[in-house]
């Protein structure tokens, strides 16, 4: 099966098996994670037992110590033009190892994300909900701009400018047949 070929038909319910084969959908759901951000800042993490040593650094213990998801995700030389969504770029034969080591928006380490494999599997399910044949809903931009959704102040999770409307959609019911 290629990403270019139907995964499924109208008349059938995409099962797991399936949605875990297709490439694009799921590049699709990896890049949108990617520019979601997750936890912009995660925790702090401390050590409180002994002092951490990083290369020629050490760091005092109980220091608290943490990542910028921001940071991670969006680093050129790791996504070449990282605010823009590109779903290709987690291909096969596009997918980079150095790709999956930043990729910080579901967590890392001891403390990742509890949610993570429903994550992937209700997030695929949605996209093919929404996207996929059949009867699904059609979806319409409505006065919506880029500054109103794109991140811009950090909370926990990334948030747009102050005054943002947010995504707004006028929202459609299809029939297929
Ligand atoms: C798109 C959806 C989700 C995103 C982006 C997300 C992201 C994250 C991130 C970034 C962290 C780590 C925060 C930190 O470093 O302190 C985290 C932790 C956590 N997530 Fe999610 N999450 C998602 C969905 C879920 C779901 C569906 C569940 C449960 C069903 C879940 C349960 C948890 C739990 C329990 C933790 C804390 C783990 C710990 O501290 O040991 N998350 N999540």
């Amino acid at each position: 099966m290629t990403f270019s070929d139907p995964i499924w038909t109208k008349q059938e319910t995409p099962v797991w098996i399936k949605l875990n084969k297709a490439e694009y959908l799921k590049a699709c759901v990896k890049e949108g994670l990617r520019l979601f951000f997750g936890a912009l800042r995660g925790s702090a993490r401390r050590n409180l037992v002994a002092p951490i040593v990083y290369k020629d650094w050490v760091i005092p213990f109980g220091t608290p110590v943490g990542m910028s998801a921001w940071m991670l995700n969006t680093d050129p030389e790791v996504y070449p033009d990282p605010l823009a969504f590109r779903p290709e770029r987690w291909l096969p034969g596009n997918h980079k190892p150095e790709m999956d080591r930043n990729f910080a928006s579901l967590g890392r380490g001891s403390r990742t994300c509890l949610g993570i494999h429903l994550v992937y599997v209700f997030m695929r399910h949605l996209l093919v909900a929404m996207f996929g044949p059949g009867d699904r809903p059609e979806l319409t931009l409505y006065e919506t701009e880029e500054s109103d959704v794109a991140t811009t102040v950090s909370g926990l999770s990334g948030l747009a400018k102050r005054g943002a409307r947010g995504l707004r959609v006028v929202v459609e019911w299809m029939s297929a047949c």
